[in-house]
This record gives C-alpha cells, structure tokens and sequence, in this order.
C-alpha cells in the first residue's frame, strides 16, 4: 500500500566524475510503499544514483534524505535500513542456499535466532526447502534472482533497491519474480527499481526516465503513455531515450 510519507527525498543531486556530470540536478521523492522505476538507456546514469541512495557513494552536492537519513553524513545507518540486490552483487555461488541466508541475515545484523527461525518459513515460501542444502552455483537463473530478493529483504527493510535485478531471464521468470516485489510491497517495503524490460515498467507505480543524467519524464506508465501519444511503455522509451 501506498502512503503519502515520503520515504526517499532527492533535491538537486549532482554527481560528478572529474568534469563529468552523471548525475544532473535530480530532484524527485519516492513514496512509502511505492514500486518506484528508474530507467534509462545504458550510461544514463542510473547505477550512479543508485550507489549514492544506497550509501555506497558520496555526492557532489544536493540534499538527499533515504529512510529519514542523510546521504552525505549519515550512510551507515542508511546502508541499515534499506536492503539492495543487482546483478552483479548478490548470492555467493560456492556457499548453499541456507548458508547464504544465515550469511545475509548475519551481515544485516540480525540475531542468530531470528535467522533460524525466518529462514525456515522463506524456503518453504520459496519452494525452496529441499534444496537448502544445494549450492547457488547448481540453481537456475531465476531461481537464483528470486532468492537473492529474498534475502535482500530477508532483515524487513524500509526500501530495497534493485539495480536490474531480472537481466537475462525469460518473461515468465521475470513475471514470477515481480510477485515477491509485489508481496514485498504489501508488507510496505519500497521498492525502487532499474530496469531495460519495459514490460517491468509497466508494473511499476511511477517510473523516472533518465537521459544523458537528467529525468526527461516521471509519472505513471499510464500518464506516460497518453502524455507521449503512445502505446506501450516501450513506445514512451524510444521517443525519450533515443
Ligand atoms: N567511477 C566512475 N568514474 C568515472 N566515470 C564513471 C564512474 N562511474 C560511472 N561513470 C560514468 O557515468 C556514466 C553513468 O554511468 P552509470 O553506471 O550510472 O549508468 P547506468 O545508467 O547505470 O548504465 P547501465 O544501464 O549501463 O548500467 C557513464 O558514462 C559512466 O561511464
């Protein structure tokens, strides 16, 4: 469910490499609840902002609040709050499926106790549970996303970040998936979300496109679609984006 308290403030965030500027002047707010899509073509700048949302990365200048915490001087309790799951950061292979949840909620600092006791009920929600004992490396893709989602929220977060978390994975895998965002958000967790699927576009509340680091558009796909006089969310992308 979506609330009116705003759970990510971003005013004028600028980030800049030497001279260049990949991220120009960003100002938009994310709301508690809401599955918030952050797109745009390759070198957009997205993972940039991400990286400064998640307290991974410091800002060059703007006013940034994720979770009530400010992203220049308060990123260790903002890294606590929010929970982050890509591609490229996620389970570890050579370690079981149990293990990498123990591993996660251990990291998330959650006691060892709470770990047990949750990590039961995710593998049988999961379908998970005979294959506790299996290495991520044997798992199939989609698999794979969907547990690494869920230990991503596996310490009840207030926002998960989601740098393209279905890259490579069919429509029906990327569909399943989007049903534990979907649970996710029932339990009012934020979710915020980069993506190239512009069918993943459509399932998001409001979606953000960026363009040479600046948001060209930010409203519902529905409103997108009729601003753009255009059909699909894919539609809307080419006109911006190209
Ligand atoms: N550490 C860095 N030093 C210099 N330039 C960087 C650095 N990180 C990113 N950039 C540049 O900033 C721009 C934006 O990169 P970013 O990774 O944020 O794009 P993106 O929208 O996430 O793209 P993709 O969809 O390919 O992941 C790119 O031109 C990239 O080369």
């Amino acid at each position: 469910m979506i609330t009116d308290s705003k759970i990510i403030e971003v005013k004028d965030l600028v980030k800049k490499f030497g001279s260049f500027v990949a991220n120009d002047h960003l100002t938009f707010d994310v709301y508690q609840g809401e599955i918030f899509g952050f797109l745009g073509a390759n070198g957009a700048g997205k993972t940039t902002a991400i990286k400064i949302l998640c307290g991974l990365s410091s800002p060059t200048s703007g006013k940034i609040s994720v979770a009530g915490f400010d992203a220049f001087t308060q990123t260790e309790l903002i890294k606590r709050n929010i929970g982050y799951m890509s591609q490229k950061f996620s389970l570890y292979e050579d370690l079981t499926v149990a293990e990498n949840i123990r591993f996660y909620g251990g990291i998330y600092g959650m006691a060892m106790k709470e770990i047990k006791q949750k990590s039961e009920d995710l593998l049988r929600r999961l379908g998970l549970y005979e294959e506790r004992n299996t290495l991520v490396a044997s798992l199939p893709l989609g698999w794979k996303q969907k547990l690494a989602f869920s230990v991503a929220i596996f310490h009840d977060p207030k926002i998960v970040f989601l740098d393209e978390p279905t890259g490579g994975v069919d429509p029906i895998t990327r569909r399943q998936f989007w049903e534990l965002i979907y649970e996710a958000t029932e339990r009012g967790i934020t979710v915020f979300v980069t993506t190239h699927y512009m069918d993943e576009a459509e399932y998001c509340n409001r979606v953000t496109i960026m363009v040479n680091g600046k948001i060209e558009a930010l409203d519902t796909p529905t409103m997108l679609k009729d601003a753009y006089k255009a059909e699909t969310m894919d539609e809307v992308f080419l006109k911006l984006a190209r």
